[in-house]
């Protein structure tokens, strides 16, 4: 049996980054970049005003003060979007705007709050306060020509994306996605909204909930079926997932007589490890079949979301190029007792608030669905630990 961090670290090293495709900016969120970014020129392309006021040369205003004042003549007015028709000479003001390019000659400009305009005056303007700054934010300072605007691997979201545009990129070199398949395993499976149950049928809610959480973590569901249990209905279903990148089957996988995907994972693949001392998801398996990668999750639904969390979700954020894979681990602090036989790593639901106090979602049996209702993080609970008193803090992966 496998340790968690022994599993991660196999599936992990099982594959790299998928190829890369140009993605139009608009379909890029969520995307990880696949290569390093430069900037191609600087931003702001100019040095422009970062304020709404007046441009002048320092030097010429240097002697105004509160009390005195100092007037200047107005020579041009400077909108955004527009371009200084001529240099800014010694004692001379323009009218200018937040983002508007700084005149040749200007040093610095005055806040329109810092100046006052007189009737009396027409065509000039009184500087109050031409010391408190500059306000000219200078051609290249936000990136300059040539620096790594967005690193390789990193996740693009809508900040990435507001650089990307500003650097006028379209079409972005993105990783890309995973395209996964899944089969639902058991004779006594019926598709949501089909046929009425007949006694000792359920809901295939495995599959349902498996696509959610592929599309979650940035994967494309590409195929989905469903096996009744023999190992020929197993094989001929993960036959028709050919072509994925990674295979996911839930259920089947345990010592059963009716358990079959371990051994035509065996017979038609190859079988890298099967069991996790972990609670829940024990029975997982985990190796190779035509080209893709295999996960045999456990039939249990909270198992097979839990193993997606844990195993899958990380292999899928990698495939993508995503440089993080995990999700945030934070220190918690239980609201109530959590009972916990040592032996195995348990990973126990648990909705948190504000400050970080955790409430498991009831009872953890992994038949209950129920459980991974509003299931903020997953409590990990040691090993070689028992009981844990309300109080103690453990760490917890954050799912949402
Ligand atoms: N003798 C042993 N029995 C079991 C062991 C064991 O070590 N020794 N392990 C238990 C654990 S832990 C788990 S987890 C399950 C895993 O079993 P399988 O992966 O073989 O899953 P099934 O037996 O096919 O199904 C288990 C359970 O889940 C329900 N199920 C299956 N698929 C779906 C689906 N798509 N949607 C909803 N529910 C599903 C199925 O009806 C069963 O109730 O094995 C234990 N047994
Ligand atoms: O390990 Mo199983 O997944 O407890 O139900």
């Amino acid at each position: 049996m496998q340790s968690y961090d022994a599993a991660l670290e196999r599936i992990l090293a099982s594959a790299g980054p998928l190829e890369t495709e140009l993605v139009p900016l608009e379909h890029a969120r969520g995307r990880a970049i696949a290569e390093e970014i430069l900037a191609l020129c600087d931003l702001p392309p100019f040095d422009n005003s970062m304020v709404d006021g007046y441009a002048v040369r320092a030097a010429s205003v240097g002697g105004a003060s509160e009390e005195l004042g100092l007037s200047l003549p107005i020579m041009m007015e400077i909108p955004a979007g527009s371009w200084p028709t001529r240099p800014l000479q010694a004692g001379e003001a323009a009218r200018i705007f937040t983002g508007a390019p700084i005149p040749e000659g200007c040093d610095a400009v005055v806040m329109v709050e810092d100046t006052e305009e007189s009737e009396d005056e027409p065509g000039r303007v009184t500087l109050r306060h031409p010391g408190s700054g500059s306000y000219i934010r200078r051609r290249g300072s936000d990136i300059a020509a040539g620096s790594v605007a967005i690193p390789a691997g990193l996740t693009l979201g809508a900040g990435e994306l507001g650089l990307l545009a500003a650097l006028n990129i379209t079409d972005v070199p993105c990783v890309r996605l995973p395209r996964v398949g899944i089969l639902s395993t058991g004779d006594e499976l019926i598709p949501v909204g089909q046929a009425t149950l007949q006694p000792g049928q359920i809901r295939d809610s495995n599959g349902p909930a498996l696509v959610a959480a592929i599309e979650e973590a940035g994967g494309v569901v590409v195929g989905r079926t469903h096996a009744k249990d023999t190992p020929e209905a197993v094989a001929e279903a993960l036959a028709q997932l050919a072509g994925c990148d990674v295979l996911i089957s839930s259920g089947g996988v345990s010592v059963g007589d009716h358990d079959h995907v371990k051994a035509v994972l065996e017979a038609q693949g190859t079988l890298d490890f099967w069991r996790i001392a972990i609670k829940p998801g024990k029975p997982l398996a985990f190796g190779t079949l035509g080209g893709a990668l295999f996960f045999g999750l456990p039939g249990n639904p909270v198992s097979s979301l839990v193993t997606f969390e844990l195993f899958v979700r990380p292999l899928l954020r990698k495939l993508a190029g995503h440089t993080r894979v995990l999700r945030p681990q934070v220190t918690v602090t239980l609201a109530t007792p959590l009972p916990h036989a040592p032996g195995r790593r348990e990973f126990v639901r648990a909705s948190v608030d504000s400050d970080l106090h955790a409430t498991p979602t009831g009872l953890q049996g992994s038949h209950r669905t129920s459980s991974m209702v509003g299931a903020d993080v997953l409590v990990i609970a040691h090993e070689d630990h028992g009981d844990y008193p309300a109080g103690a803090t453990l760490p917890a992966l954050v799912l949402r």
